[in-house]
């Protein structure tokens, strides 16, 4: 509620500076608008709704030269239809439409037709794809012209090309001006919906500030009075305590929009891990081993940290797991840290847990019972005792749908039977280890199954990783050795250079002088004309004389 609350005080603050909003062009200040009462600030702000309906009558005819609409009042309708976007954004992408800002007057007049000529979201040069495209561009100049200098590639690279506009842009772009739409259609660009729950929607879309993408997630239901907007509020609150870890879906931004509330999260490039296992399903595949131990360490670090928070997820099952697939040529950023190249597999393959709707208290907690059918004995008999544990049990359950398992019950016999130690029937021979790991997690009694933390330190699942950390050192010392390879042949060509009986002694005296006393061929050494074999890259003539002195 207190979100709620939150975001209205902020739209009403807001609303309320659209009076104070100024405009420093005085020429269009002095106009005198003939329909300046239509749009009066002072009782547009306070209904966004009628008052985002009364711009869009206005905008229909476009402002030509005599239009009635001042600058100011653009402005300031502007930021009572986006409550919450920071002024200094809007009037920067306000700038953005006029594309050589001869004058105020004319900035207003170019505002339809500009959109044509700037792109509808900003291109992140920072953004793997992005570092990508842009290096296969520089290439292919390369490539093109032998002659260009660095210079010129990387002034290209700052261009947006026409491949990358394509990338982003919808193939008609609307009429209608972003600035006079919601803070979603105003800040994002929606390129498809990716997921329907019970929730609502999940979209992925483009922050046009910032180039980057991300899943939007809108309830279904209007916020006020429906009995998701508990799950709604809690889902924000568990995110913002949260904070960052990389194997719980990130979050950035929410607001209510239209009373729905809107939920700004990281996008998830793999979908979900119901996704992924429907679709091996299909081929009658499932995961192996190595894969399982893999899922289950990185979901156990994601709840560890949930867990620590003093936090629990209560809704742990294959549609709350979602995947990234870590770009192969890291730019930097995340995973750089000694900690986080822990979190990130070699396999490229990084679980995140996500929909934190059902997320509760440990000490106070106030259950919302998840799934029925990844639910733990004990929730049903309102012990909440070893709340933690009813996390344990879910992720097990998820394992064992992931090695393959028949689709889980939501109630009846074969339900209890579950919670009685009772293991389904799997297509593949797991190994004792690992099959006795499960048990473990699915054990009647909380208090036996094995905390997350104690799953993140479990040899079982640890030696997946240290597997992995083998083959990373392997390749790494076979770069080492190449290294080496390389150096030591350098080594015996300027050896050979060095002793070689066709140069000159007028040569040889030119690089001993150069090389100074680094020769190792000892007097009479030769060298390659033109080739100094030591101080390569300095400049030749190096002066060692005090200044002054
Ligand atoms: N961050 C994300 N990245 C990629 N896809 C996502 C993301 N969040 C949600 N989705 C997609 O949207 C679907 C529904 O999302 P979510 O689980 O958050 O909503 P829900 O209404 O609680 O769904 P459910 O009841 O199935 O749990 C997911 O199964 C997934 O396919
Ligand atoms: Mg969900």
């Amino acid at each position: 509620m207190a979100a709620v609350n939150e975001n209205a005080i902020q739209q009403h603050l807001n609303f309320s500076s659209c009076g104070e909003e100024d405009s420093s062009d005085s020429s269009v200040e002095d106009w005198v608008p003939v329909s300046v009462t239509l749009i009066s600030p002072s009782s547009a702000c306070r209904t966004p709704r009628v008052q985002r309906h009364r711009t869009r009558s206005v905008t229909v005819s476009p402002p030509a030269p005599t239009s009635p609409i001042p600058y100011s009042a653009w402005r300031k309708l502007r930021l009572c239809d986006s409550p919450s976007t920071p002024k200094s954004l809007l009037s920067k992408s306000a700038l953005s439409y006029s594309s050589s800002k001869p004058c105020h007057s004319q900035r207003v007049l170019c505002l339809p037709n500009a959109p044509d000529r700037v792109p509808a979201v900003n291109i992140n040069p920072f953004t793997p794809d992005t570092v990508r495209r842009n290096s296969r561009h520089c290439k292919r100049k390369n490539l093109r012209s032998d002659g260009d200098d660095d210079d010129g590639c990387r002034s290209k690279e700052t261009q947006t090309s026409s491949e990358d506009e394509s990338y982003f842009l919808p193939s008609k772009r609307p009429a209608v001006p972003a600035l006079m739409l919601s803070r979603y259609e105003s800040e994002f660009l929606e390129l498809g919906r990716i997921g329907v729950g019970e929730f609502g929607a999940v979209y992925r879309c483009v922050k046009r500030l910032d180039g980057c993408m991300y899943a939007i997630k809108r309830l279904r239901r209007p916020l006020a009075g429906s009995a998701n907007e508990q799950l709604a509020l809690k889902e924000v609150y568990a995110h913002a305590v949260l904070g960052h870890h990389p194997h719980v879906v990130r979050y950035y931004s929410a607001w209510a929009e239209d009373d729905h509330m809107i939920i700004q999260n990281e996008y998830c490039d793999g979908g979900s891990l119901l996704d992924v296992l429907t679709e091996k399903e299909e081929q009658g595949e499932f995961f192996r081993e190595p894969e399982l131990r893999d899922l289950l360490l990185q979901v156990s670090m994601g709840l560890k940290y949930i867990h620590s928070s003093g936090l629990v997820h209560l809704d742990i099952k294959p549609s709350n797991i979602f995947i990234c697939h870590r770009p192969s040529s890291s730019s930097g950023g995340a995973g750089d840290s000694e900690e986080e190249d822990d979190a990130y597999p070699s396999s490229g393959v990084v679980y995140k847990i996500g929909d934190l709707g059902h997320v509760t208290s440990i000490s106070s907690p106030q259950v919302e019972e998840g799934d029925s059918r990844f639910l733990a004995c004990e929730i049903l008999r309102e012990d909440y005792t070893h709340l933690p544990k009813a996390d344990i049990f879910a992720l097990g359950l998820t394992v064992l749908l992931a090695a393959g398992a028949p689709p889980l019950p939501q109630n009846g016999d074969e339900w209890h039977s579950l919670r009685q130690a009772q293991l389904p029937s799997l297509p593949q021979e797991l190994t004792p280890p690992l099959r006795n790991l499960t048990q473990m997690m699915l054990d009647p009694d909380p208090a036996v199954r094995p905390s997350a933390s104690a799953l993140c330190r479990h040899p079982v699942l640890r030696r997946e990783r240290a597997g992995k950390l083998a083959t990373q050192l392997r390749r790494e010392l076979n770069v080492e050795k190449f290294r080496t390879a390389m150096l030591e042949r350098e080594l015996q060509e300027a050896r050979l250079a060095a002793t070689s009986p066709q140069q000159s002694p007028l040569t040889s005296g030119r690089a001993t002088s150069g090389a100074g006393a680094g020769s190792d061929s000892g007097s009479g050494s030769l060298s390659r004309p033109g080739r100094r074999l030591v101080g390569r890259n300095v400049a030749r003539s190096m002066s060692f004389g005090c200044l002054g002195h």
